[in-house]
């Protein structure tokens, strides 16, 4: 079930033309699937591509356009080319940097090679696919990145991560001033923890209670909550925001930082 409203009027996005990183599952799905239902031409990496094919066939029986293109966004030289691919055949207006994410571990655990792969993943691909997307803009563009709530406040467990995000945070704002005067908006989505599958392969009943338990609105955020959110901020309705960190979170921001250290799941937050 989906609790997110449909506000927008059918076709408002007829026209846009947006590419979605990690759009085979999870958010990245739900984004995809919510683009091309109000009109947008979606174009979507993952590294499988059969996911992939999956938010394909939901986006056609839905009668919209989604263009598998798979890749690995840590491989710059690829991603640049399915972006490039894409934008070729359907132009672009917009990119949504949603594939991420990381595994779990104490700080004093995380190996180098682990803190080089989530580093690379989280932020050093979104670099390279929102410079390999500023020339493809034409007339203007809009640029969003899905990172995690908390991220400036700290979290445990995730130090990779929220060295990724905070990296992503600041990018964000650089390439917002950066970019303004040719009308390419640069904005941060952060959510906070969204019932995906993935979230839920890597976490127990036990953890997911306790986390609702710590969002201020008793509950996690759906993936359609997330969508509806980028669909406003890719049209535009939302031409003058730029260069926001904007938390999708149910108030987690204002409370304890979460807890993710294999040792201290299942405990309160220090
Ligand atoms: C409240 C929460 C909010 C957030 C929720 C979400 O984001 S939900 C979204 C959830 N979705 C996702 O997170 C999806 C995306 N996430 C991923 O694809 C992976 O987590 C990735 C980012 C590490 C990429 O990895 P990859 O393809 O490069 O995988 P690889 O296997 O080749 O590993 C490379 C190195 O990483 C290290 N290492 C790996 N695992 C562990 C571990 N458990 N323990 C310790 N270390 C670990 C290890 O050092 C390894 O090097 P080694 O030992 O081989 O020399
Ligand atoms: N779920 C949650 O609670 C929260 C999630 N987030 C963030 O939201 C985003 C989506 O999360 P969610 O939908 O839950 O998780 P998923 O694991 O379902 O989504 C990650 C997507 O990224 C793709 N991906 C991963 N690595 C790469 C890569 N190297 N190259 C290309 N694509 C890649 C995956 O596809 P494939 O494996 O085929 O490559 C997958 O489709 C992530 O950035 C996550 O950290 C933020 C806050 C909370």
């Amino acid at each position: 079930m989906t609790r997110a409203a449909d506000i927008f009027r059918e076709g408002a996005l007829d026209g846009a033309a947006v590419f979605v990183t990690g759009a085979g599952t999870g958010i990245g799905r739900a984004i995809a699937e919510r683009l091309a239902r109000l009109g947008a031409v979606v174009g979507g990496c993952g590294r499988r591509a059969e996911p992939l094919d999956q938010t394909a066939s939901a986006v056609a029986a839905a009668g919209g356009r989604f263009v598998p293109i798979p890749c690995d966004v840590r491989d710059a030289d690829a991603a640049r080319t399915a972006l490039a691919e894409f934008a070729s055949r359907h132009g672009l207006t917009g990119l949504v940097n949603n594939a991420g994410g990381q595994f779990y571990a104490a700080a004093e655990d995380i190996r180098p090679r682990g803190w080089q792969a989530v580093i690379d993943l989280n932020l050093t691909a979104v670099f390279h696919l929102c410079q390999a997307a500023r020339p493809l803009f034409r007339g203007g563009g809009s640029i969003l990145s899905i990172s995690l709530t908390g991220a400036e406040r700290g979290a445990l467990g995730m130090a990779h991560s929220v060295a990724a995000r905070s990296g992503v945070a600041g990018l964000t704002k650089a390439l917002a001033l950066e970019w303004a005067a040719d009308d390419i908006r640069v904005n941060c989505i952060a959510p906070g923890t969204v019932a995906t599958p993935a979230f839920q392969a890597n976490s127990t009943p036990e953890l997911r209670d306790r986390l609702r338990r710590e969002t201020p609105i008793r509950r996690l955020v759906e993936p359609a909550e997330v969508a509806e959110f980028v669909a406003f901020l890719l049209s535009p309705a939302a031409g003058m925001i730029t260069g926001q960190i904007l938390r999708v979170d149910g108030g987690s921001f204002l409370a304890a930082p979460v807890d993710m250290r294999p040792a201290g799941l299942g405990k309160e937050a220090a």
